[in-house]
């Protein structure tokens, strides 16, 4: 079956969620599919975690809806929990228990858990298990929620933040394993601030600005693909009404964040020519500046992050005609 016959495992459709006066989520929708890995990115605050908390069943939506394998989260809870795995950012985890002792009583509530030296080990963990959860170390806690999550052998997992704060060493386990849930048919949602990360394992970002899905994709979708992108520093404020009529149709030259400029495609159609890469150092030339750090480059997703979260902000961007 082809992805898009094959029903989401979460849909998230116009999704509200306020707190008090404050609008954390503001109209979201996107979905995610079985098998697959979805990355929801975004500054803090997008409101990646309200929305996730709306998906768990552990916040009610005040507006939208929210389904998890077709089931209502506030509603079917009883039904979702034993097919849901959940890691909260904040871990989540009784302070007292030993670590061994929770991920026995997690694998324990489930008919078929996954085997837990396996994992153990998968997760370096075996050191630990007679450890109270307050004397590990935020990294080795991370570990324990994840192993907790996973034990069940959910449909859908939701993970926020889950390599956080781990080693190098500890990532790459993390996302083997994720690889591996992925591989099983999983539908894993995770929120990061790791870029690089959702690059490497997310099979479809869902980019938030202020509770808003503001991009959503996969990685090539979002970068373009090949898409070659320049940046520079340079003095902040510069005028680049002056450099628009110099740049080829498509072409948008945006100061991302004081003194950082881009120059790229702002349209699937439009391509940075050698002549937008000339025609800028002779902008420059003509100002007197010598551009810092001229990269020419192939388009990361940390620079569409960067460039759609500088025009959220109101960023001075022109773009060629
Ligand atoms: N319990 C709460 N009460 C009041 N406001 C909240 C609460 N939780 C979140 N918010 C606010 O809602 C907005 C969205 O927060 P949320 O945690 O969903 O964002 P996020 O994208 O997950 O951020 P981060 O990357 O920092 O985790 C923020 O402005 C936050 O201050």
């Amino acid at each position: 079956m082809s992805r898009s016959l094959v029903p989401p495992a979460v849909e998230v459709a116009g999704l509200v969620k306020r707190y008090g006066s404050r609008v954390a989520v503001d109209g979201a929708s996107f979905t995610a599919a079985p098998g697959a890995v979805t990355a929801v990115l975004g500054l803090n605050g997008a409101g990646k975690t309200s929305t996730i908390e709306c998906c768990e069943g552990l916040r009610r939506p005040d507006g939208g809806s929210v389904r998890v394998l077709g089931r209502d989260p506030m509603t079917d809870g009883a039904w979702l929990r034993p097919r849901v795995g959940v890691m909260l950012q904040d871990g989540g985890l009784p302070q007292a228990a030993r670590a061994g002792d929770l991920l026995d009583l997690a694998a324990a509530m489930y008919a078929d858990p996954l085997d837990l030296p396996g994992l153990v080990s998968t997760l370096d963990l075996g050191g630990r298990l007679r450890t109270p959860v307050r004397r590990l170390s935020g990294g080795e806690r991370q570990r324990l929620a994840l192993a907790v999550a996973l034990v069940g052998r959910p449909d859908v997992a939701f993970l926020d933040e889950p390599t956080a704060g781990l080693d190098p060493q500890a990532r790459l386990a993390v996302w083997d394993l994720i690889g591996g849930l992925r591989a099983g048919g999983v539908a894993v949602v995770l929120t990061t601030h790791l870029l690089d990360e959702a690059e490497r394992l997310a099979d479809h970002v869902v980019l938030m600005a202020a509770g808003r899905v503001v991009a959503a994709g996969t990685p090539r979708e979002l970068t373009g693909g090949s898409d070659h992108t320049l940046t520079f520093e340079a003095p902040p404020g510069l005028d680049l009404g002056r450099l628009a009529p110099l740049l080829s149709a498509g072409i948008a030259a945006t100061e991302v964040r004081p003194g950082h400029y881009v120059v790229a495609n702002r349209t699937p159609e439009a391509h940075l020519l050698p002549a937008d890469v000339a025609a800028t150092t002779a902008w420059c030339a003509q100002l007197g500046i010598m551009p810092e750090g001229l990269v020419l480059g192939r388009r990361s997703l940390e620079d569409v992050f960067l460039e759609i979260a500088a025009r959220q902000a109101g960023a001075t961007e022109v773009i060629g005609a």
